[in-house]
């Protein structure tokens, strides 16, 4: 959801070769503005991407910051960009200035890609885009939809548990151990897929994860075409436009397919159940092929709209949840004094029950912390998504300049021991409100500037309760049925937390458990 950033480390060596021709067919302009936020020092051309080899970005721009200040102005090749990274400057950009930095940056390889068609995600901040943001709050992630979707949740759910109980239950010693990052990356983008495209099986259903898979090593890239938007050489040079030409071909294809597919099962039901509205198992698609079919908007949902939301949904839900749900296991297993805190409560709430039950879930209060914590120590989206300046605007006294890309580096402010006490120390209770704790007060709902894991603003996530949903789901029902342990040999204290850098940050390390089970998970 962020910037394409493997590439950074990719890029910097060629453009060291480049970098001379790049200088002349650029045409770059200065900000031009009358107070810009300082900065470090620049090199020609490729301005601070240089700042950033070595190290994850999030991390290189945290420590720039602590340097230069909680607004810094750079320059990633020709673009102008700018870094909050404070609590101040966050509320700002999403709130005080909110309309001013409500639209995104889209640069060639992104119109490349949308091609005038954009989703949600990527959508210019205007009447469209507000037509679409209330579809998807009201009609695609309302709370009422997300429970719609508890079947699909638990059948997932029950294929997660049954995978760790059988792998796991070989009696040889020592023990297998089960892979949870895998196992909980197929949980989240089955189920994610199931509600947008139903269940149906679906040719094409694996093209299409594998697709999924490249985009989010692409868009919206920091590819040389990105970089220098005014440099037709630098297209010439990029092999990003064919790949993403070939991607949006393959995915395109594949979604007329699902469309069509859900056209003729929509239109077979009707013939069927004259009288039933058939909307039991309705899933987003069905919703909005729904709303297109209903006349009257101002801004009509072209099928096309429809193909890239869907796209959107899942790219933005899918790798986020699965990031999340992943680091919460991985911090309940370095921190066993947490993890049997946890399953105490999760235990005594469902003492007597065969499985987990989402109605159950509101009243594991620590569970929550324990996500709450989790969210803030690796926001899963580390510096948000991209924003744009599109009217000029003075933040914390400094001018940011029009079409300027901003970040908001929500990892650095949630760990900075200004705002936190221990930042860096897994602590759930801090989160007690009961207990009157520090932090005990603050939410990720986007009114506490400190923990914005999902943004904040007009362009927050609308999908919070159904991402969610999953991640307390399965966290609940792994430590209702299983007593996980580490493998021989591997010391909880010692767990290895490196993320990897990418669009969201995931744990570099597939985790690695061991589960005996406690409570059989049911029969299907
Ligand atoms: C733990 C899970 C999730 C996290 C941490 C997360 C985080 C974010 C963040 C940081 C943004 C950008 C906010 C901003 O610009 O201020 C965002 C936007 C968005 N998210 Fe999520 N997200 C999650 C789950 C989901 C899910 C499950 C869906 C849908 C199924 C979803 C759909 C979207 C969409 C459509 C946007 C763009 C909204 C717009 O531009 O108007 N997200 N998300």
């Amino acid at each position: 959801m962020a910037v394409d950033l493997p590439l950074i480390y990719l890029l910097l060596a060629p453009l060291l070769v480049l970098l001379p021709l790049l200088l002349f067919a650029s045409r770059r302009s200065s900000s031009g503005v009358a107070r810009p936020p300082p900065g470090p020092w620049a090199l020609p051309v490729i301005g601070h991407l240089h700042h950033l080899a070595g190290g994850l970005p999030h991390r290189a721009l945290r420590d720039l910051a602590q340097r230069h200040g909680p607004l810094m102005l750079l320059r990633f090749g020709e673009v102008p960009v700018v870094v909050a990274t404070s609590p101040a400057a966050a509320r700002e950009v999403t709130k005080t200035h909110d309309p001013a930095f409500a639209s995104r940056p889209v640069g060639p390889m992104s119109r490349l890609w949308f091609q005038g068609s954009e989703g949600l995600v990527f959508a210019p901040y205007g009447d469209a885009w507000r037509q679409l943001r209330r579809i998807c709050t009201q009609e695609l992630l309302s709370a009422r939809r997300v429970t719609s979707f508890r079947p699909v949740r638990r059948h997932e759910l029950q294929r997660l548990l049954r995978s760790v109980a059988a792998e796991s239950s070989s009696s040889s010693s020592p023990r297998p151990a089960v892979n949870l990052t895998e196992l909980i990356a197929a949980y989240v983008a089955d189920s994610t897929v199931r509600a947008i495209i139903g269940s149906r099986p679906f040719q094409g259903r694996d093209a299409c994860l594998k697709l999924f898979e490249d985009l989010f090593r692409m868009m919206p890239g920091l590819s040389l075409p990105d970089l220098f938007p005014s440099s037709r050489l630098a297209v010439l040079l990029s092999r990003e436009p064919a790949r993403i030409k070939r991607c949006r071909r393959e995915m395109l294809r594949i979604m007329d397919a699902v469309i069509l597919e859900h056209r003729e099962h929509k239109a077979a039901a009707a013939a069927k159940a004259a009288g039933g509205d058939g909307k039991e198992d309705e899933d987003l698609l069905d919703v909005l092929l729904g709303l297109q079919d209903e006349a009257g908007s101002q801004h009509p949902l072209t099928t096309d709209n429809i193909k890239f939301v869907i796209i959107d949904m899942f790219a933005a839900g899918s790798e986020t949840a699965t990031t999340a749900l992943q680091w919460v296991m991985a911090e309940l297993m370095r921190n066993p004094r947490v993890r049997h805190k946890a399953q105490e409560e999760v235990r005594r709430a469902l003492s007597g029950h065969r499985e987990v039950n989402e109605d159950a879930l509101g009243s594991l209060r620590y569970a929550q912390m324990v996500i709450k914590e989790t969210l803030r120590l690796h926001v899963p989206g580390p510096l948000l998504t991209l924003r744009q300046c599109r009217t000029p605007c003075r933040v914390l006294g400094f001018d940011v300049p029009v079409g300027t890309t901003v970040l908001v580096n929500a990892w650095a402010i949630a760990r900075d021991p200004e705002h936190w006490e221990d930042p860096e120390e897994f602590k759930p209770e801090r989160f007690d409100q009961e207990s009157g704790a520090g932090a005990g007060g603050r939410d990720f709902k986007g009114t506490d500037f400190e923990f914005v894991p999902f943004g904040a603003g007009r362009r927050m996530c609308p999908g919070m309760t159904f991402g969610l949903a999953h991640i307390e789901l399965a966290l609940a029902a792994l430590l209702f049925h299983f007593d996980l342990e580490l493998p021989a040999g591997v010391d909880a204290a010692g767990l290895d937390m490196a993320e990897e850098a990418g669009i969201t940050t995931r744990r570099r390390d597939d985790l690695l458990v061991v589960a005996n089970t406690r409570v059989p998970v049911p029969a299907e």
